[in-house]
């Protein structure tokens, strides 16, 4: 682990905020260092995309402190391409005209390479996807946000993804905090899984397990099926009696519909 990698990129500290009379966060603590990666599991409408958009700037919070370091990037469920721009313009969207080479290179890490005049109309979802995460990629993130970034995607497609993800932020070590309702993604992307439950973390525990982390010895793997077996008993889906150790296809949760005397700061 090099000195950058025990660096605190994220730091929350007694986070409190409430819509209305509706408290959906009340006193969170976490930090997530560089090249740490963070799964945030929950079920529906318990605050995790809040947590999300407060990291990101978008939320202010009631009471407690925020701090990341400067270069935090969102992915979300949907691609949000631009579609009047091509798949280059798109990724570049924003940067200056001599980062077109840097969103060449991001585009060719995510296998698109010779896409980059293509339109985002003519581009599978899991393609667009890819485009998405290379638009994260240029900016080079301290803080990749990942907000339930594989939902939208077809199984197959889904893993594929995942692998590229591991495979990015392998690389490029950035502090990721991904939001899912998919167990098992979580647990064959993170190195910690928390699971969020009303305004508090009910779990949080390291995923000690080596990488890379295949689907399919995953799926056998019995450390994997006691932690997926925990969490799910965390989340309140228990597995049929006698089931305990027998892996479904893919367990997923419904979806549902500063400095630091500030409430939000960037880490120096
Ligand atoms: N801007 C807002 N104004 C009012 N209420 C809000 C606002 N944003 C979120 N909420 C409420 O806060 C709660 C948490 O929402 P949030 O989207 O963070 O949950 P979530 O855990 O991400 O849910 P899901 O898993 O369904 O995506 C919900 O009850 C939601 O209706």
């Amino acid at each position: 682990m090099t000195r950058d990698e025990r660096e605190v990129a994220v730091r929350v500290r007694g986070l409190r905020k409430a819509f209305g009379a509706r408290t959906v966060l009340d006193g969170i603590d976490l930090e997530v260092r560089r090249g740490e990666f963070f799964a945030l599991l929950g079920p529906s409408g318990t605050g995790k995309t809040t947590l999300l958009r407060l990291l990101a700037g978008l939320e202010r919070p009631d009471a407690g402190t925020v701090l990341t370091a400067p270069r935090v990037t969102t992915v979300y469920q949907e691609p949000r391409l631009v579609v009047a721009r091509r798949v280059l313009a798109n990724v570049t969207l924003g940067l200056p005209r001599s980062t077109r080479g840097k969103g060449g290179r991001a585009l060719a890490e995510v296998g698109l390479g010779g896409r980059e005049r293509a339109w985002p109309a003519t581009l599978s979802g899991g393609e667009a996807q890819r485009v998405a995460l290379a638009r994260a990629l240029v900016r080079d993130p301290q803080v990749l946000l990942l907000d339930e970034p594989f939902a939208a995607l077809d199984a197959l497609t889904r893993l594929q993804a995942q692998d590229l993800v591991a495979e990015l932020c392998a690389r490029h070590r950035p502090a990721v905090v991904l939001v899912t309702h998919d167990v098992d993604e979580a647990v064959r992307l993170a190195d910690r899984v928390a699971v969020l439950d009303d305004g508090a973390f009910v779990v949080d525990r390291a995923i000690d397990l080596p990488r890379p982390r295949g689907a399919s010895s995953a799926a056998s793997d019995p450390a994997v099926l006691e932690h997926r077996r925990e969490l799910l008993a965390r989340l309140g889906v228990a597995p049929p009696s006698g089931q305990a150790s027998v892996p479904s296809d893919r367990v997923a949760l419904p979806s549902g519909q500063a400095d630091l005397t500030s409430d939000r700061g960037v880490i120096a």
